[in-house]
């Protein structure tokens, strides 16, 4: 359930109507729904109630500091993966105290800033980040809480660039190994040991890997508990998946249910990550339509929608040749359909968002809706082609507020130096 409905065929975001907000702020610009995010959060959030649990939105997937902020407000932490996410939700007032680090790469000056900001947990992905975070805890005379992110080889039945949970990705460690590595960081003076991970990847369609890799980390606790290796939070992750064309994924409450019954009676604080879940489904990209043409020299005639946002601001279709459905911001019960490629502006053949779909006929001028975009949208957006990137507005009933100003073309060469080589 989201908050973007037709009203007199005008698309609205709650109570204000989309091409208002276009005529204020120019196009394109992502729209998110307060109401929505808020319905989200609370809708994944509350399966837990009773458990000891918290929910640390994943950063990654919508990182504007506003929509950080609700999330906090909300009672949520942050699953952050750079020093950048880190710096942003200590500026949206998260409370460090509900940050947790995951991630493959961490430097020694990410380290030192999460240490200092004193974050619940990292969460370890290899055995030379053990000893490289030993090394900067010991220099700040702290000592560092870890979980380490173990991957236990499950398929999670998602995009191939989208799975982290099998042995041949690049994250985690696997299972075997890692009861050395506790071993190890027992031994550590800077380390203190909290937690177990995992995170198995995103867009998840259905329960069941998340079941099997939980039984995985459960014998893997009791493996630990055997050791006397006390283990206080069990990371389960994000990936839980949305509805983007007519997939038919698990309600988050279902989701939860299936934890909770499957932890029984397990004496953990338990940690989510979830991303998409809570802001896909609460965010769109709107556009408006430049041209269109129709080439017509090859073995069949092409019909085009160029629109004025592209693979810079929204890189899902590009990258994972993924749907996003698209509506007009005004529907017309006249023009008839017709079968589009609706491409953007950038010099790459791969610069579309969508390939041979049925529209209702578009003019120039008219305003489209890419929908599903508020995780992975903007957070992925670029400046490729000297693009400027897009606005961010978030409606709250019947008022709205620019969230990120539209980039100017000043902002493009922030940081850049004009040097002459002579
Ligand atoms: C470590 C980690 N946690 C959480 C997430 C969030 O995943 P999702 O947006 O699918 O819930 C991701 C992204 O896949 C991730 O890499
Ligand atoms: N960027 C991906 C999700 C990756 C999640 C990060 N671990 C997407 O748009 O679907």
């Amino acid at each position: 359930m989201h908050h973007f409905e037709y009203r007199d065929d005008t698309l609205y975001c709650e109570d204000i109507a989309v091409p208002r907000i276009a005529r204020a702020v120019g196009t394109p610009f992502y729209l998110y729904s307060h109401a929505t995010l808020e319905r989200h959060f609370k809708a994944f959030d509350s399966g837990f109630e009773g458990f000891p649990h918290l929910t640390c939105f994943a950063v990654k997937a919508c990182s504007n500091i506003s929509i950080l902020r609700l999330f906090g407000h909300l009672g949520g932490g942050a699953d952050i993966v750079s020093g950048g996410e880190l710096f942003r939700c200590l500026k949206a007032g998260i409370d460090p105290a509900r940050i947790i680090y995951s991630g493959v790469g961490k430097t020694r000056a990410e380290m030192r800033e999460a240490l200092l900001a004193r974050i619940l947990m990292f969460n370890v992905e290899s055995a030379q980040e053990l000893d490289r975070l030993q090394e900067v805890a010991a220099e700040l005379g702290t000592r560092a809480p870890v979980a380490f992110r173990v991957n236990p080889d499950v398929d999670p039945k998602t995009h191939a660039y989208i799975s982290t949970g099998l042995a041949k990705n690049k994250f985690g460690i696997p299972v075997d190994e890692a009861l050395a590595e506790y071993e190890r960081a027992r031994d550590m003076d800077n380390i203190e040991i909290l937690g177990v991970s995992c995170h198995i990847g995103s867009q998840l369609t259905q329960i069941d890997p998340f079941i099997e890799a939980l039984r995985k980390l459960k014998r893997f606790v009791a493996r630990l508990e055997e050791r006397g290796i006390a283990i206080r939070y069990l990371d389960l992750g994000g990936g839980v998946g949305i509805t983007y064309d007519d997939e038919q994924p698990p309600h988050p409450h279902d989701y939860a249910a299936a934890v909770r019954s499957e932890l029984g009676d397990m004496d953990v604080t338990l940690i989510l990550e979830p991303g998409r879940v809570i802001t896909g489904n609460a965010g769109i990209l709107v556009t408006e339509v430049q041209y269109t043409k129709v080439n017509a020299g090859g073995e069949e005639e092409k019909r085009f929608v160029i629109v004025d946002a592209a693979m810079n601001d929204l890189t899902r279709p590009s990258l994972y040749g993924a749907y996003h459905e698209i509506q007009p911001v005004v529907r017309r019960n006249d023009g008839g359909e017709e079968v589009v490629d609706i491409v953007g502006p950038i010099c790459e053949t791969g610069d579309f968002m969508a390939r041979d779909r049925c529209l209702p006929r578009v003019a120039q001028g008219d305003l489209l809706a890419i929908m599903s975009s508020g995780a992975y949208g903007f957070s992925m957006a670029s400046n490729y082609n000297s693009r400027p990137r897009a606005a961010e507005v978030m409606v709250c009933g019947d008022r709205y507020h620019v969230i990120r100003r539209r980039e100017e073309y000043d902002d493009l060469i922030v940081g850049e130096i004009n040097v002459e080589c002579s």
